[in-house]
């Protein structure tokens, strides 16, 4: 064999990792955008019922709400910095950056529609308070009515009441209806943006591997929707603010002046001692994110785990593990309710204290005759409305703070998915596109090429080369271990390699190097491809490119799906991929990997009651088959899959010899070459060559030979 493997021996300096950066967590409390639909109903002096935007009811819902019991969050959680970025300007930046895309044509097609949608409900948010200013004159005359005795004024104004609401109701119904609507709309543009911004270029597994930022998944769901719901509440809210106060203001400050002057100024103080009160509420929401997290993912890891929990007899220390994790927890979220009530004293005092003012100040004017009665419920009720628009920070300030962490949680992803977009610009997008390159092998350059795995893609060569991995010397991501020196290796056609070392001398890292996934070191990989592309050509193979490579990981993978999804993916969506395989092919193929009872297999739904069998049967796959099974049907994906080159991590450690041997067979029967990784001697006679990379000290060496030529026990022994 001419083709040579080599490995040169050389001492290298350990380079500077990459630095994780931790991430912030939090929770939030979603505002109290949407309010009663019922107008408020006239009220005697100092009623407090009719609050503006939000309003002192909305304020009372805050106060009520325990922000520490709602929500957890799903998923592993860890790399949690422990204080949320209180800084205005960043967080303006980040919102920004979250928010403008929906609204703007040029990232959204629909832009234009979510536009005028949101005209709409700003439309009748404005009329929302129409009917509250309407209201207010309402209530006045009525009670104007009833202080004079004036019996025939008062059932006209009973009458005009009772005919105003049905009138009026739509307007608020329909304005939280169309809010509701259109929040859905923006919830699903973003998270569908952001979920294909995560999956492309594998950035999914580059954040999880380098632990950039904590609990993706939560922050795709939960977050996004808080993000978008509590967006557009406080838009609404701020909105109706505005109006109201304009509104309210003339009112109040036609009936008595100096009573508006001093509503501000009472303000003001308000906002500036909630904030100072209320700031650590920011941290702690960070805090009792990462805390629920933690205690959710380990109840799934419980689930994800439970025969071997169960094997072990572990449920004492996983008791007392979920009873720490929840203490932790729940003493976060004491220290919450500990400074909510703090922070409601506050708020009750700021409340209440100040609602005979206005009574107090117009009730002199009313004795001397220059006002009629029902101005003093007037002014009351203008008073509240304006009370509770300026107080919109005190009022709010759990709802803020929950936002505010809710949009650092967010900005930090999106951040994390542009920087790992610049690491990816080291390696993987550096593969040259075969569209755009010359005929024959294309490269390009990678910025830093002394730190960076090249990866590239080239026609397939005269030689038959499916894969050819040159001067790899290779780091963990961290760059904290060498794991290669100047590793040369090919396969080509008919080739079959087996690679050999002590666990942990990194031959499962070669391969993520090979599959891009790994790109720290130096030194090229390159994948031929065949002209024929496997599996058939033409528009039913468009995206199959990567597939010239198959890889079995050591952990089978068993999607959520059929029989058919298992044996289809990735490619389980596609119609085409389904035009490719019929039902009989599937069939043969399970057959061929000793699988044909998973034919006979039927799954019972509930609703309707009916039964899905075979292919269609829909389970959880990977909690009812055995190990052994799974790795078979990881090879039956294999063969439907047909690539040139399979590459297999320890894919039969699970199987008795006969089904090892017949895995085996039916690769070669299939014409695939394969690489396999593994220590199992049996796996010895399945292959032309075997590559031993060893590692002793900082000596790093691979050795090359024929299989007939490897002496196994010699081998065996030595590791
Ligand atoms: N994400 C990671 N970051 C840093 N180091 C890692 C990471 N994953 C693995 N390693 C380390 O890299 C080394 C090589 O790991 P690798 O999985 O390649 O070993 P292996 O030879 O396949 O072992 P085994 O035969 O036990 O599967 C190990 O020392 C391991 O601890």
């Amino acid at each position: 064999m001419a083709r040579a493997i080599r490995m040169a021996i050389r001492k290298r300096a350990r380079p500077g990792g990459y630095g994780s950066k931790a991430s912030s967590s939090t929770r939030r409390s979603p505002p109290s955008r949407r309010r009663s639909p019922t107008p408020a109903a006239p009220a005697v002096g100092v009623s407090t019922s009719s609050g503006g935007c939000g309003g002192p009811a909305a304020g009372r819902r805050s106060l009520r709400r325990n922000p520490f019991t709602a929500r957890a969050s799903r998923s592993q959680g860890s790399q949690v910095q422990e204080a949320a970025s209180a800084d205005v300007s960043v967080i303006y930046e980040r919102f920004v950056k979250l928010a403008k895309p929906y609204w703007t044509k040029e990232s959204n097609e629909n832009a234009r529609q979510a536009q005028l949608m949101l005209a709409g409900v700003f439309a009748l948010t404005l009329g929302c308070t129409g009917v509250s200013v309407l209201f207010n004159f309402l209530g006045r005359d009525f009670y104007n009515a009833l202080a004079e005795k004036n019996v025939d004024g008062f059932w006209h104004q009973m009458q005009v009441y009772l005919a105003t609401i049905p009138c009026v109701i739509p307007v608020f119904v329909f304005r939280d209806y169309f809010s509701s609507k259109l929040q859905l709309q923006w919830r699903k543009w973003m998270t569908q943006n952001l979920t294909r911004e995560y999956f492309d270029k594998r950035r999914y597994y580059k954040l999880q591997g380098e632990r950039i930022v904590d609990n993706p998944d939560q922050r795709l769901s939960a977050d996004v929707n808080a993000f978008t719901d509590t967006a557009l509440g406080f838009s609404l809210t701020i909105l109706n603010c505005v109006v109201d106060l304009v509104s309210f203001s003339n009112i109040l400050y036609s009936i008595y002046p100096p009573l508006f002057g001093v509503l501000i100024v009472y303000a003001i103080g308000g906002t500036a001692i909630s904030l100072q009160i209320g700031k650590p509420l920011v941290e702690i929401n960070f805090k009792q994110e990462k805390t629920e997290a933690d205690f959710r993912y380990s109840l799934i890891r419980i689930r994800d785990n439970a025969e071997s929990i169960a094997f072990f007899r572990g449920e004492r220390k996983e008791v007392e593990m979920l009873d720490n994790r929840l203490q932790v927890a729940l003493d976060n979220a004491l220290r919450g309710i500990v400074k909510s009530r703090d922070l409601s004293f506050f708020q009750s005092f700021y409340k209440y204290i100040i609602t005979l003012l206005p009574a107090a100040v117009i009730a002199p004017l009313f004795f001397r005759g220059e006002i009629e009665f029902g101005v003093i419920n007037q002014s009351s009720s203008a008073f509240s409305h304006i009370l509770t628009d300026v107080s919109l920070v005190v009022f709010q300030f759990e709802s803020l703070a929950g936002f505010s962490a809710t949009i650092d949680r967010l900005g930090q992803f999106v951040e994390a998915l542009e920087e790992s977009e610049d690491h990816h610009h080291h390696h993987q997008e550096m593969m040259m596109s075969e569209e755009s390159a010359p005929a024959g092998e294309k490269t390009e350059e990678v910025l830093k090429p002394k730190q960076v795995i090249q990866l590239r893609q080239a026609s397939d060569d005269k030689s038959h080369t499916i894969l050819s991995v040159e001067d790899l010397s290779l780091q963990t991501p961290d760059g904290e271990s060498k794991l290669t020196e100047h590793l040369n290796l090919s396969v080509q056609k008919g080739d079959s390699l087996l690679v050999i070392g002590r666990s942990g001398v990194g031959k499962t890292s070669v391969l993520r190097a090979i599959a891009g996934l790994w790109n720290v070191g130096e030194g090229t990989v390159t994948n031929y491809r065949s002209r024929t592309t496997p599996g058939g050509g033409g528009e039913a193979n468009r995206g199959r490119e990567d597939l010239d490579v198959f890889f079995l990981p050591q952990r089978p993978y068993m999607v959520l799906g059929t029989l058919r999804d298992q044996l289809l993916y990735p490619f389980n969506d596609s119609e085409s991929a389904s035009a490719r395989h019929t039902d009989e092919d599937l069939s043969k193929i399970l057959q061929d990997v000793l699988l044909g009872d998973l034919l006979d297999r039927c799954e019972l739904e509930t609703e309707p009651e009916s039964e899905s069998c075979g292919l269609d049967a829909d389970m959880d796959w990977s909690s009812c088959l055995s190990l052994g099974e799974q790795q078979r049907l990881a090879f039956a994906r294999l063969l439907v899959n047909k690539p040139n080159l399979a590459i297999l991590d320890e894919s039969t450690s699970a199987l008795d010899v006969q089904s090892e041997e017949k895995m085996y067979e039916l690769l070669k029967r299939f014409g695939i070459s394969y690489l396999s990784v593994g220590h199992r001697p049996t796996l010895l006679k399945y292959h032309k060559q075997v590559l031993q990379l060893k590692r002793e000290g900082e000596e790093y060496s691979a050795a090359l030979m024929e299989s007939s030529e490897m002496d196994m026990e010699t081998y065996l022994l030595s590791s």
